[in-house]
This record gives structure tokens, sequence and C-alpha cells, in this order.
């Protein structure tokens, strides 16, 4: 039975940061995930989090100033002090929530940047990121992202990954496949999936077009379940989607895969 955990940086966004953990909980989400803890006070965060009985998933890399549309730092070169310092962050927020992986967003491409230049910033930060966090216990993952939701993302399909993950050589870096930003680089989910289950080490979900909560489009969610299943992946299910009408009021798709069934 797969695993669900809420991504509060999607789910619940009518409620308080620190109150959308709770409401996860009585919707019957085991874990939550999100881009960034790292605005708030992680001893607040790990209280809320043992106080609703529920874990902490996932979260991102300090990933540059968001507000100001920034998409992660790994694959810049200017920015490679930043990305070091914010390995001691990550581990710092990961060991308090007790988070098991983390994600490095590769940022988007600089206009009239070389991409050979920024594949060899992001392989050399991804190789002095991984053993720190193997050494703390903390597993790192690589997203690739849709070029149409994100037309200058740097990492955007998984055959990129893998030759990023080729030149790392970590046991430590593994991929995030998102099947809603898959369906609409590469299709072909489950053939993919299967191909580089050992090499995955977190999904995340959402139906296309939309991005809305699974259902509401063309990607068959049910078998999707199953083939995890089938195939032994044992992770976390990030449910990343744009609630269509109401978090918990959406969340009738989860009903087949509650505990009680
Ligand atoms: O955009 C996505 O799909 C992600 O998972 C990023 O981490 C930001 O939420
Ligand atoms: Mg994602």
């Amino acid at each position: 039975m797969p695993r669900f955990a809420a991504n509060l940086s999607f789910l619940y966004q009518d409620l308080p940061f620190l109150e959308r953990i709770a409401q996860a909980a009585r919707d019957g989400f085991g874990a939550v995930e999100y881009v960034s803890p790292y605005e708030y006070d992680k001893q607040e965060i790990a209280a809320a989090l043992k106080q609703a009985g529920i874990a902490q998933a996932l979260f991102n890399l300090p990933a540059g100033n968001w507000a100001a549309g920034e998409r992660g730092i790994g694959c810049l070169p200017d920015r490679v002090d930043e990305f070091r310092l914010g390995i001691d962050t990550a581990i710092d927020y990961a060991k308090a929530l007790d988070c098991p992986t983390v994600n490095c967003l590769a940022g988007l491409a600089p206009a009239g940047s070389d991409p050979n230049h920024l594949d060899w910033t992001f392989i050399d930060n991804l190789a002095y990121a991984a053993p720190r966090l193997a050494d703390a216990g903390i597993a790192l993952v690589i997203e690739p992202i849709n070029r149409r939701d994100m037309p200058t993302f740097h990492l955007s399909t998984t055959e990129h990954a893998e030759r990023i993950m080729a030149k790392v050589t970590s046991d430590n870096l593994k991929i995030q496949y998102d099947f809603y930003h898959m369906q609409i680089m590469q299709g072909d989910l489950i053939p993919t999936f299967e191909r580089l289950k050992n090499r995955i080490g977190h999904v995340q979900i959402a139906d296309n077009p939309g991005r809305n909560e699974p259902g509401t489009g063309e990607i068959n969610y049910p078998f999707i379940f199953a083939a995890l299943d089938r195939l032994g992946y044992a992770g976390w299910v990030g449910c990343e989607y744009k609630p269509s009408a109401g978090t918990s009021q959406g969340l009738g798709w989860m009903n087949p895969y509650r505990k009680e069934n």
C-alpha cells in the first residue's frame, strides 16, 4: 500500500504553515513534505510533528531567493559558497525533524550561460553534498522538472539526471521522480520508473493537465500505485498537487489506500 505524504507547499494553503501539519495528520497522511523549513524555528516544527504523530518525509536544500523567483542554486557557478553553507543548514534541520531525504533543486539556467559549466557546477556541488549528507544519515535526491512550467530549469529529464549521477558516483544520490513532470517531459511513466527503480529515492504525484489531485486528468494513478507496490517502492509518495476544490474535500482519491481497507 502506498504511503502518502502531504506536500504543505501545495496542500492546505488556507491554513497557517504549522497548522497544516495537524490537519494533514487528521486527514490520514503519514508524513509531510514541503519546499523549505528554514524560515521557521526547527523546534517548533519538530513539536508540531510530534504532537500530530506524523513524520517528516522531505524538504529541499536552501534554494536561493524563492520569493524573487529563484528555484535552486545547485547549478549556479557564482553561488557555490552559498550552496555549501546550505548543506550544513539542511543537515541541522533534517536532524531536528528526523527527515530522511533532502531534494537539491538544480536551479534556473541564467540567460547566456554555458550548459556544460552549469553541469559541472551541479556535479561538483552534488559530489560535495552527497557524502556529507550520507554521514548524517540523510539521502540526497535531484528532481527533473518539466520545461513547460519552468522553461529554463536546468534539469528536466531522467536521462540528464542519469548523466549527472554517473559523474557524481555516490550511492547517496538518487532521483526524485515526480510523475507530473515526467508525464509532461517523457511519458512512459512506469517502464521508466521500473528501469530506474533502484536509483529513485522519492516520488511525487499530481495529475495532468492542471497539476490537480489524482483522478482529475490523464494519468492512471490506480495503475501507478499498484505498480509502485509491485515494484517494491517503499518510500513516501509526496502529494504535490493543487487541490481543485479544497484539500480535505478532495481526498476521495486516497480512500482505497487507507489502512482500514
Ligand atoms: O516543483 C516541484 O515539483 C518540486 O518538487 C520542487 O521541490 C518545488 O516544490
Ligand atoms: Mg516535485
